[in-house]
């Protein structure tokens, strides 16, 4: 089967105003259908922009990205970008930001009124479709951006940090949820976190970069027993204080050396 996403040779570079700075060289990466990986790594090695040149909002210098076999050329409501912040529309109904995607591509019909709703009640939101984001908790505002994203059916999932500004406990509750609804959806994603331990617990594999360039350092494979495990409990199997131990010590020396 074809990888959701290929990337080869990617290399990106800003321009300033004196010199260009490279933010990614030469990456290689793909993500298996189903598969849910997260990128970690020191500040400035080029998470974000990896994402934002799959997402298609930033073209790479070189190289190049597909996704399903498809070329990236520029955003497309195949692949759903969800960031930390939730961008709810104030002024409209939960409902309604809840089907804004299926209705920016023109596909918003009954049954995606059904889908949606049946989203909204997966994610523990039933009874608050006609309330307003104001009248919401951030978690609960992070999960309608979620269905927002979800409903429109994409064949990809990117998440920026999308739990970072929430509380310890409902992070962990979202993170549970989050991980449970794609694993059974089989929605391939690509997360990118600054949390190393939501990184193991969510993943089938970490792939850590490096920066200066920003590079794949180490790609770790997540053991199956932390993997099959809900996110809440897979910190609690007994590989992965291990894990966590020797990837937080490869980031460290990335970090050193750059
Ligand atoms: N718009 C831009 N113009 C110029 N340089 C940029 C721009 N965006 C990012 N960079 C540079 O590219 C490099 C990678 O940035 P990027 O934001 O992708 O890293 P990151 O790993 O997501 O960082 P963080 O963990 O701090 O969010 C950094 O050196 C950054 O300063």
């Amino acid at each position: 089967m074809l990888p959701v996403v290929q990337i080869k040779g990617v290399t990106h570079a800003y321009l300033g105003d004196h010199e260009a700075s490279l933010a990614l060289e030469d990456l290689d990466l793909t993500v298996e259908q189903g598969e849910f990986v997260s990128v970690v790594g020191p500040s400035g090695c080029g998470k974000t922009t990896l994402l934002s040149i799959i997402s298609g909002l930033l073209r790479p210098t070189t190289g190049e990205v597909a996704v399903n076999g498809v070329p990236v050329t520029g955003p497309s409501p195949r692949v759903g970008y969800m960031l930390q912040q939730d961008y709810l529309f104030p002024w409209r109904s939960i409902m309604d930001n809840a089907v804004l995607g299926l209705e920016l591509t023109g596909s918003l019909d009954t049954a995606g009124r059904a889908k949606t709703l049946q989203l909204l009640a997966d994610m523990g939101l039933a009874g608050k479709e006609n309330a307003y984001p104001s009248q919401l908790s951030g978690g609960m505002r992070q999960r309608v951006a979620l269905v927002r994203t979800l409903a429109a059916d994409p064949e990809l999932l990117l998440l920026d940090e999308p739990f970072s500004a929430l509380d310890y406990q409902i992070k962990l509750q979202l993170e549970d949820l989050v991980s449970e609804t794609l694993r059974s959806r089989g929605t391939t994603a690509v997360l990118v976190t600054h949390d190393l331990s939501e990184a193991i617990a969510v993943s089938s594999r970490v792939i850590l970069l490096q920066r200066n360039p920003g590079k794949i350092r180490r790609i770790f494979n997540v053991p199956e027993e932390i993997r099959l495990a809900p996110p809440l409990y897979a910190r609690d199997q007994p590989g992965f204080g291990l894990l966590f131990h020797q990837i937080w010590q490869e980031m460290e020396l990335a970090g050193r050396e750059s």
